[in-house]
């Protein structure tokens, strides 16, 4: 085995270039073996084997300075940085992120998860470099997919003014997660073939060149001037336009040619392109194939590609995408947009039955959200459906462009809470507070599937922005019987009680309840169990009720404490009830990393143990102040 060669960061220098092909099958074997066990991103990491080998063998560790977008691509550069032996435990608990880290690795120079800011974290890097005087080389390397968000844009129009050497690779694989959109992934289509413009440029060349007089001088003009001959051939030479060297493309499968180009690219006194072009998913079949669906998958059969979830149980995105299609079906005006992730959200459904009323926008939550308000205006309902981290790149349109003009747009947030093996860049634990604290916005989480069908009913039928948030994962099928109809800021009482009330947001209700139980069985006076139903507008009426016969409210909400439902609620109660005591449960001052939700809300308390031994802190302080 070569790879057993590979123990720590430059040890590719000692292989030959003639065992390369080897070792790329061998780093493709032990990736299906390992992410067959373990689940993670697969088709695209089995994409980039080649590349990252060719980088490596052009670059050094920890020197040079490689960044990943999104990073879901780089377990290669995991295992040629000496982190093979961790892949056993990848994305658990305590081991391997399945994403770069810096404090995994120092070969590791910016932790990524989100799309599309590689460009802008590579130049930063530039910039210092140059001022410091340092000497290393930068690249970045970012996916067709990627290239459709508008980060990139504003780092490419920056980058153009350098005059110092970083290199951005694009690796074009023709897909994002699902099928890659729009105009840019149109015009690498085009790059893509340029050996036939290649073979036109000869032709052209040849064709002036038999110009009597002229045709010689004209050649020899444009090929002085910097825009090359290329330009009169290929319309819209971009990069090159706007001061970028372009080069390729170049096949990604092909090391040699790779290294011949980086090491050109590594000499150019300027910003450079490199145009890679791979293949999704390569060397296993179901993955080529399949490639959005191998983009992430779960364990699975090797032999099948079959994935080996026990049982499939319906998930929050399919309750979502079924609720869409009915209340679609009633309401012509519905549209739905996705950024990228027609599949993820459960939008695919509406894809097929409304095509002309389904817009995926690629990878660009920013320009999603303003579409939706001009979609909005122009009068139609649009509903957007996101994961609740990736929203956070929307903020200033959805304060400026969507609420400011009170518009009539619906949130739809999945991902909302933790997600488990994705760790701190994916969980959607800001959502609430930084929905909540803008005006006009409502915002709900519902405390099962039923309800989150019945909010999006509701959503369709109010004005004004509106969002709802629900976590990934099996749905919640328990207190179904509780369905009063919604009202805007009301909440909904499953149990009435007294002394302490449990306020739940969402995917905590379920949870709440058992703790309402427990309290119970611990022989205390029934608890009243609230599903909060609307983290705004507040249910101070309710509050204010709970006021006369409770001493204690404790809140919980699968969302950081700053600014979530918790601290609502406290502010109301201290400047209204200040007798009432309030426990505000949430998510702390701290990012928490991979592993399972349930060790996750364990972590942070919001499981029914932690939650118990927090209230019954809570309930002897209370009782000591008392003495
Ligand atoms: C801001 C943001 N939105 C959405 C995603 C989800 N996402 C992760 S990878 C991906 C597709 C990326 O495509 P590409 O860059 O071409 O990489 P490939 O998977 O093809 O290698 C998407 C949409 C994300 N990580 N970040
Ligand atoms: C890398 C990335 O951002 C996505 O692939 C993400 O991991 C998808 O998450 P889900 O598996 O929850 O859809
Ligand atoms: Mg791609």
């Amino acid at each position: 085995m070569i790879l057993e060669k590979i123990k720590k960061p430059n040890d590719i220098h000692k292989v030959s270039l003639e065992d390369f092909p080897r070792l790329a099958e061998e780093i493709r074997s032990f990736l299906i073996q390992t992410v067959s066990e373990t689940g993670g991103h697969l088709a695209s990491n089995l994409g980039v084997v080649e590349l990252t080998l060719a980088l490596h063998n052009v670059l050094d560790f920890p020197q040079d300075k490689l960044i990943w977008d999104v990073g879901h691509q780089a377990y290669t550069h995991k295992i040629l940085t000496g982190r093979k032996d961790g892949f056993k435990e990848l994305r658990k608990e305590g081991g391997l992120s399945g994403f770069p880290k810096r404090n995994e690795s120092d070969c590791d120079s910016f932790d990524t998860g989100h799309s599309s800011n590689s460009i802008s974290a590579g130049l930063g890097y530039v910039r210092a470099r140059d001022l410091l005087g340092e000497k290393y080389n930068v690249v970045s390397v970012i996916g067709d997919g990627a290239l459709t968000g508008g980060m990139a844009y504003e780092a490419l129009n920056n980058a153009a003014e350098l005059k110092t050497n970083f290199i951005i690779i694009i690796n074009d694989n023709n897909m994002s997660i699902s099928k890659n959109v729009g105009g840019m992934s149109t015009y690498l289509s085009v790059l893509r073939t340029a050996e036939v413009y290649t073979g036109m440029k000869l032709g052209v060349t040849k064709t002036l060149k038999k110009i009597p007089h002229v045709g010689t001088a004209v050649v020899d003009t444009v090929r002085k001037t910097k825009s090359s001959i290329k330009q009169l051939i290929i319309p819209g030479m971009l990069f090159e336009n706007m001061g970028l060297t372009y080069l390729g493309p170049v096949d990604g499968h092909n090391m040699r040619q790779m290294m011949k180009l980086f090491n050109e690219a590594k000499r150019v006194e300027g910003p450079v392109v490199v145009h890679v072009l791979t293949e999704k998913g390569r060397g296993y079949g179901p993955a080529s194939m399949h490639p959005e669906r191998f983009h992430g998958t779960g364990p699975f059969d090797i032999q099948s590609g079959k994935t080996l979830a026990e049982k499939t149980v319906p998930c929050y995105t399919d309750c979502f995408s079924r609720a869409l299609c009915s209340v679609a079906e009633k309401n012509p005006k519905v549209v739905a947009i996705t950024a990228a992730m027609p599949d993820g959200t459960g939008l695919s459904r509406f894809q097929k039955k409304f095509p002309e009323r389904f817009f995926d926008v690629g990878i660009a939550e920013e320009h999603a959200v303003t579409f939706a308000a001009g979609l909005a205006l122009g009068g139609m309902i649009p509903v957007f459906a996101v994961y609740s981290s990736f929203l956070q790149r929307g903020f200033d349109q959805i304060v400026h462009d969507v609420c400011m003009q009170n518009l009539h747009v619906i949130f739809a947030i999945d991902r909302a809470g933790f997600v488990g093996a994705d760790g701190e860049t994916h969980h959607g634990c800001f959502d609430l507070s930084y929905l909540s604290m803008i005006p006009n916005m409502t915002v709900m989480a519902p405390k099962n599937g039923k309800e989150l069908a019945d909010m999006l009913k509701y959503a369709v039928e109010l004005d004004g922005p509106c969002a709802i948030r629900y976590p990934k994962g099996a749905v919640c099928t328990e207190m179904e019987d509780y369905n009063e109809p919604l009202e805007k800021g009301r909440s909904e009482v499953i149990t009435r009680g007294s002394d302490i009330a449990v306020l739940g947001v969402g995917s905590m209700v379920s949870v709440c309840q058992k703790v309402c139980e427990e309290l119970k069985d611990q022989g205390l006076a029934e608890a009243t169990l609230v599903n909060a139903r609307f983290v705004k507008p507040l249910d101070t009426s309710l509050l204010d009720e709970l006021s006369r016969n409770h001493s204690l409210l404790v809140t919980v909400e699968e969302n950081v404490k700053s600014g979530g439902f918790g601290e609502h609620v406290s502010a109301y109660m201290e400047a209204c009830h200040p007798e009432v005591r309030v426990l505000p449960l949430a998510i702390g001052d701290r990012f928490i990393e991979h592993g399972t939700v349930g060790s996750q809300r364990a972590k942070t308390g919001l499981n029914v143990q932690g939650i118990l031994e927090a209230v019954e802190q809570c309930r002897t302080d209370l009782e000591d102040k008392r003495k």
